[in-house]
């Protein structure tokens, strides 16, 4: 006799060979419309999974995890960040939540690297007078940018992309600095050149460019808040990969009105989707729609993740990816 299936609903689409493998292994339900769920679906969608794969773009909070029925076992999230999911309201309901961190760390470093890079180098700004017929020739006074090589670039949050980006930025020639928790290890340290700062204020008052890279908690809801970014130099860059609520992103658009920032460059947005109007249309400002993750191999190997948590979980034993409140 063949063991029963464990009930497995999927919020959107993943891709076809990640979906196929659910099929084979598990009664998966899949959201072929790949519309994110309302919040009505997802609480329908918590009554009847055993494991619910959401992403991003479904909200579980306290009040949806707690009317969730008892079969919903686990929460394995297609995703590095959590903080779309109150894992305190989960595990008080003894629901696993896991997510999938490592495997689009590279990724992410590299859209991080774009951005610094589009910006310091105007390289969008660029792009749009070539496509507009706008080219009149070389000139030696015009669209210059800022030099990456040997600036200062502070990095807040040195977990994975954190220090992936270090490593691209070493090889741009760029000296890192970085605030995080605690210090990384000194191995790394020296491998990165890294400088470690306890304070946030006082890094920020120095860095050429800031990179945000730490998940959003509680303690890191705007992070880059109206007073640090008054503390910014009126030269520097400030990327965000991470999430757009570490920043006041209105205290950041009146700095750009203000000229206090050579520009901006950001993959995600305080409101998401929805984009503060006063970001739009300025040519010291490179925009992307939440990109970090999407690549093909990426996106298949997040998937490959998931289902190597619940496989982990249906046997009885600890998710590698299992997300606990301490580590957040
Ligand atoms: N744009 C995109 O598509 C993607 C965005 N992300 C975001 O990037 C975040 C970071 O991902 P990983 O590097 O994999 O996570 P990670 O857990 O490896 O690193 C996060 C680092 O931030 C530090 N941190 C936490 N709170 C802090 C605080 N208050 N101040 C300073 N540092 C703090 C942690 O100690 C840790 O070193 C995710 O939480 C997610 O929100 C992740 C993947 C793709
Ligand atoms: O933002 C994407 C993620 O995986 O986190």
């Amino acid at each position: 006799m063949s063991a029963r299936k464990l009930k497995v609903v999927l919020t959107r689409r993943l891709p076809d060979a990640v979906e196929t493998r659910l099929r084979e292994l598990f009664d998966a339900e899949l959201n072929l419309t790949d519309r994110p769920m309302s919040r009505d679906d997802l609480a329908a969608a918590v009554q009847r999974a055993e494991v619910l794969i959401p992403t991003i773009t479904d909200h579980l909070d306290a009040e949806l995890i707690a009317g969730a029925g008892d079969q919903l076992k686990m929460i394995a999230n297609f995703g590095a960040g959590v903080d779309h999911i109150d894992i305190d309201a989960a595990v008080a309901r003894g629901i696993i939540v896991t997510n999938t961190p490592g495997v689009l760390t590279e990724d992410t470093a590299d859209l991080a690297m774009s951005l610094i890079l589009g910006v310091s180098r105007r390289i969008v700004e660029g792009a749009n007078v070539v496509a507009a017929g706008q080219f009149e020739g070389w000139s030696p006074t015009w669209m210059c940018g800022r030099k990456l090589w040997g600036k200062r670039l502070g990095i807040v949050g040195m977990g994975r992309i954190g220090q992936a980006l270090a490593r691209r930025a070493k090889a741009f020639g760029m000296q890192v600095h970085y605030h995080n928790r605690k210090p990384v290890s000194d191995m790394i340290a020296e491998e990165l050149g890294a400088t470690w700062w306890d304070d946030l204020d006082q890094m920020l008052a120095r860095m050429d460019v800031i990179s945000l890279n730490c998940p959003a908690t509680r303690d890191t809801h705007h992070l880059l808040s109206a007073e640090r970014i008054a503390r910014l130099q009126p030269h520097a860059i400030v990327v965000n990969t991470a999430r757009g609520e570490l920043i006041d992103e209105a205290a950041l658009v009146e700095a750009l009105d203000r000229r206090a920032l050579f520009g901006v460059g950001l993959d995600v947005f305080e409101h998401e989707p929805a984009v503060h109007p006063g970001l739009m249309g300025r040519s010291n400002v490179v925009l992307l729609p939440h990109l970090g993750s999407a690549t093909i191999e990426a996106r298949q190997d997040m998937g490959d993740r998931v289902i190597a948590n619940i496989m982990t979980y249906q046997n009885g034993h600890r998710p590698p990816d299992r997300v606990i409140p301490a580590m957040l």
